[in-house]
């Protein structure tokens, strides 16, 4: 059994803590001996994708020091307490399998006789049947028609992940001949969410998937009662419209109002739920179950180099404690993620909840306060948008920002022109390249005003073409990267507590049971 320890009572934190600036990135990256740098500080991952940190604050000592860490801190062993269905959320008591969504890594986990992992492909298998009848048209509107158009309602959790995921592969879907049905998605309780979206479908060939893991969520029930209120308006049995996928506990699951309902369970967080039904039924509706399965793969296979115990070999461990050097020995705040590619527009907002909500936390897993900073402020936009929005801070301002570029060599869609010598593609990737050594490297100026300081590192992960394996890749490796790093600060990094006063609160604002700062805030909002 592996020992949980919080950061500071480790002694290999006490030898990396001495080696604050060890490097210098633009003295590292210049000249020759930078080139050969590039090409070496390079490591593999899942689905032709490979992590390279070149442009990070590391030589031989850091990553040596990282490794001792790495061993101390037994994130291997509790990686494999994960998987083998240990209760790694002490804080709801629960075992976290989203791992088991995709592919058994470990032993077999069986809860009260139910094999999860057969669980997990049962369900997945009902919602790739479901997607199948209705592009075959054997499960249809009342009038025998076929839905077009597939609206889903849920939030966090429940819609930040599957409507990433479904803008990251709507082009490549279309390019491969796999789209079958357009998407949407409602989830913000201001009423002009829903209202505009409804307003865009044909509600008559539209289908809606209700997700809710808890069947509680305020938003989730009102976007419902919303959509249900116009399609009874507008002449149509709404439970011949909608599925549900929330777990089997839920109110909605004793519902008879749906389709369908398919399942998930606790041990699966929201914000690691795309690889369950919540993710799956709408990507197989929208593409069909085969790219479905595809992700999973690429997700599976990123989790088995995640069981490495070899650092330089394990891409999400070594992003992970890469991450770890820059907030708790260089003290840096923040992380950007930077895309460029604009079908990963969404997958920032993703990732935010991913990693802010998991942690964003004071106390350890034993519910005694740390004293050390943990989880960074996650932020990002693809490039090369973010260039002409944000970057100036990022290259001039009083913060050090570490980034996270993400690049493929090739489009989606395939459809370029050449402009000047360069196709639009070329530029792209020329820009990710270029800013890589501006930020590192800097530039000299008498002028202050335009002297670049440099030193400002980053890490990208580089692949061919962004598909339904390269994305379950890196969907994997973020989501691994958070778990080493909430194993290294000793957080529970699977509950989220600090999202409960907020609604509470709410719920007495709505019950009018208020006094005062709360009241008048009330009253200054006309509620
Ligand atoms: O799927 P549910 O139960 O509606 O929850 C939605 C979201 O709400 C949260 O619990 C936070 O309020 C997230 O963790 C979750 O993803």
């Amino acid at each position: 059994m592996a020992t949980w320890k919080n950061l500071d009572t480790l002694d290999s934190f006490g030898k990396l803590k001495e080696l604050k600036n060890h490097v210098d990135i633009a003295a590292a990256l210049s000249g020759e001996e930078g080139g050969k740098r590039v090409a070496d500080y390079s490591t593999p991952m899942a689905a032709g994708l490979s992590y390279n940190y070149a442009a990070k604050e590391v030589d031989e000592t850091v990553l040596s020091a990282l490794a001792k860490l790495a061993d101390e801190a037994q994130l291997i062993d509790k990686f494999q307490e994960l998987y083998n269905g240990a209760v790694i959320n002490t804080g709801e008591n629960r075992m976290v399998l989203h791992h088991l969504a995709r592919k058994q890594l470990g032993n077999p986990v069986v809860v009260d006789g139910v094999d999860k992992r057969e669980f997990y492909v049962a369900q997945q298998k009902k919602a790739a049947d479901f997607a199948n009848k209705v592009h075959a048209g054997e499960i249809t509107n009342e009038a025998g028609e076929k839905f077009t158009t597939v609206v889903q309602i849920g939030i966090g959790g429940s819609d930040l992940g599957p409507r990433a995921l479904y803008i990251a592969l709507e082009n490549w879907a279309k390019a491969n001949n796999t789209f079958k049905m357009e998407a949407k998605f409602i989830s913000n309780v201001d009423p002009d969410d829903a209202a505009a979206v409804l307003t865009s479908v044909d509600l008559a060939h539209s289908l809606f998937i209700v997700v809710s893991k808890s069947g509680t969520t305020l938003e989730t029930l009102t976007n419902e009662a919303f959509v249900k209120d116009a399609l009874t308006k507008a002449g149509l049995n709404p439970s011949k419209h909608m599925l549900a996928v929330t777990s089997e506990t839920s109110p909605l699951a004793k519902s008879e109002d749906y389709l369908t309902a398919i399942f998930m369970d606790d041990y699966i967080g929201g914000r690691y739920s795309s690889v369950s039904g919540v993710g799956g039924a709408i990507l197989s509706l929208a593409f069909g179950p085969e790219v479905f399965a595809q992700l999973l793969e690429g997700a599976a296979a990123e989790d088995q180099l995640a069981t490495n115990r070899d650092l330089m070999k394990n891409p999400d461990m070594l992003d992970a404690l890469i991450g770890i050097y820059e907030r708790n020995v260089q003290g840096y705040p923040s992380t950007a993620v930077l895309p460029y590619s604009q079908a990963l527009s969404r997958f920032p907002a993703h990732l935010q909840q991913c990693d802010m909500e998991s942690n964003g936390k004071t106390v350890n897993r034993f519910g005694e306060p740390v004293n050390y900073v943990t989880g960074p402020v996650i932020f990002g936009e693809p490039g090369t948008n973010g260039q002409h929005s944000f970057y100036q801070l990022l290259h001039q301002g009083s913060d050090i920002v570490p980034l996270q570029f993400i690049g493929f060599k090739n489009s989606q869609l395939g459809v370029d022109v050449d402009i000047e010598n360069s196709t639009s593609q070329q530029k792209l990737c020329a820009n990710v390249a270029a800013q890589i050594v501006a930020f590192a490297c800097g530039k000299e100026d008498e002028n202050l005003n335009k002297n670049f300081k440099g030193k400002r590192p980053s890490s990208i992960i580089i692949g061919q073409q962004l598909t339904p394996a390269s994305l379950g890749a890196l969907l994997a490796h973020f989501e691994n990267k958070i778990m080493f790093q909430g194993f290294v600060w000793n957080l529970n990094s699977f509950d989220q507590e600090g999202v409960q006063l907020g609604k509470v609160l709410a719920k007495r604002v709505l019950a009018h049971n208020t006094d005062g700062a709360l009241k008048v805030f009330s009253d200054l909002l006309n509620i």
